[in-house]
């Protein structure tokens, strides 16, 4: 058994009951409930909770859960000046990496579990929310910070998504595009042992800080081959200017040997099923606003025809990244915040799997083929040359 797989494709690293793909068929479900189902019924919050604890919550578990989201989004004073003293460029997945594991040093829970079933469970939960409360406020804060402005205060009268339009905006959230938003938390929250989820149990099986943990995640997930790819679709689409590029464009990458942002993914050969979401609900905002959207999508149509015909055939389609950043930049947001938007909603998938590898815990430590020398003379450095 010590034949390496490159990028461990195909190997089973865990076993897991939270979600479940069919690649081929293009399936994708949460704890069994098929993703199509939730973005359609769900809430971003409900269905962080059935991630977290394995069922759809009843109606005072939801409450509950709901009421404590909402009293944990402030963001201590020290973790405001902590904020103001980062580089106004900097990246907001650094930032995001940075503070979360700063508020593992001024909240409860960076302790870890105490080995303690009964006490684990409730300490999971506590800081499972004392993370998911607060990322999207980091979020929201680094918009103002990074520009020079005060924070806006979070609401407890909102949703999530409300909450975080509201904070970057300091506008009354639109119901109808803050549900958009809340759709697209549901489809972001989890996808299996993905990069950033296996960071998160790698990180997790040492028993290190949650807030440690997440920010493997939040490291992991901001590389362009997984969740900043989301960032990379928008630039492509901005340098290709209008649809009618499209074509030359996807020609001059393949034959350059470079890539599609936004297309491909290791455990689909069709489109990815929150893709074809994702480009529904971006015709949805098209007639809410009356034909009233910039030319992105239209881009973003023309790219998945040419790249569709070029790459189909070898299984590579669209995936989640292709159509998110077109919709949130519909929202107004900037584009270095996608991958973030990303992070606040697989926080959910995160600390789902976090708990499962603590309840089955056992530290990794795979092999490798070594492919060095041994049995080397060590040479004085004088007589090296
Ligand atoms: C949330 C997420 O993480 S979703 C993924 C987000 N990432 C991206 O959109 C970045 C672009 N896509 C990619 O780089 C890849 O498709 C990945 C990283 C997602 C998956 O990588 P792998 O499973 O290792 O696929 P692999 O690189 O082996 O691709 C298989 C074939 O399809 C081609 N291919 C895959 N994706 C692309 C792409 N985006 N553009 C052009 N060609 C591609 C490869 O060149 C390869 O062709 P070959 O067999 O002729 O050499
Ligand atoms: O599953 C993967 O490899 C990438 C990922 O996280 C996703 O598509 O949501």
């Amino acid at each position: 058994m010590n034949e390496y797989v490159p990028g461990l494709e195909g190997v089973p690293a865990t076993k897991s009951n939270i979600s479940f793909i069919d690649g081929e068929k293009g399936i994708l479900a949460y704890r069994g409930y098929a993703i199509e189902t939730l973005a359609e019924r769900s809430t971003f919050e409900e269905t962080a909770l059935l991630l977290l604890d394995g069922n759809l919550p009843t109606r005072a578990a939801l409450k509950e859960f709901d009421r404590d989201m909402r009293a944990r989004r402030r963001v201590k004073f020290r973790i405001r000046e902590l904020m103001r003293a980062l580089p106004p460029n900097a990246h907001p997945m650094d930032m995001l990496q940075s503070m979360v594991n700063c508020l593992g040093m001024y909240y409860p829970g960076a302790e870890g579990p105490a080995g303690d079933a009964a006490a684990d469970l409730a300490y999971v939960h506590d800081v499972s929310v004392s993370i998911l409360a607060r990322m999207p406020t980091l979020v929201a804060m680094w918009e103002h910070i990074r520009n020079g402005y005060d924070p806006i205060e979070p609401r407890t009268d909102l949703t999530t998504a409300e909450n975080f339009l509201w904070m970057l905006t300091g506008e009354e959230p639109d119901r109808y595009i803050a549900r958009i938003l809340d759709i697209c938390l549901i489809l972001h929250a989890e996808h299996t042992i993905n990069a950033s989820t296996f960071a998160v149990l790698v990180a997790g099986s040492t028993l290190a800080s949650p807030y440690s943990v997440i920010a493997s995640g939040i490291a992991t997930l901001s590389g362009p081959l997984h969740g900043g790819a989301n960032q990379a679709v928008v630039k492509m689409l901005e340098e290709i200017g209008s649809p009618d590029k499209a074509e030359a464009y996807i020609d001059a990458q393949i034959k350059q040997k470079k890539k599609i942002w936004g297309f491909g993914h290791r455990e689909y050969n069709v489109k990815d099923p929150r893709a074809v979401i994702l480009e529904h609900l971006m015709r949805k905002m098209i007639e809410y606003r009356e034909g009233r959207v910039g030319p992105l999508f239209e881009i973003a149509q023309a790219v998945e025809r040419a790249a569709t015909e070029r790459l189909g055939p070898k299984g590579v389609y669209p995936n989640v990244d292709f159509y998110s950043g077109v919709l949130y930049r519909e929202m107004g947001i900037a584009p270095d915040q996608f991958t973030s938007i990303f992070a606040i909603a697989r926080a959910a998938g995160w600390l789902a799997h976090w708990k499962e590898q603590l309840g089955q815990n056992r530290i990794f430590r795979p092999t490798q083929v070594y492919t060095g020398e041994l049995n080397r003379q060590y040479i004085p450095i004088e007589q090296r040359g």
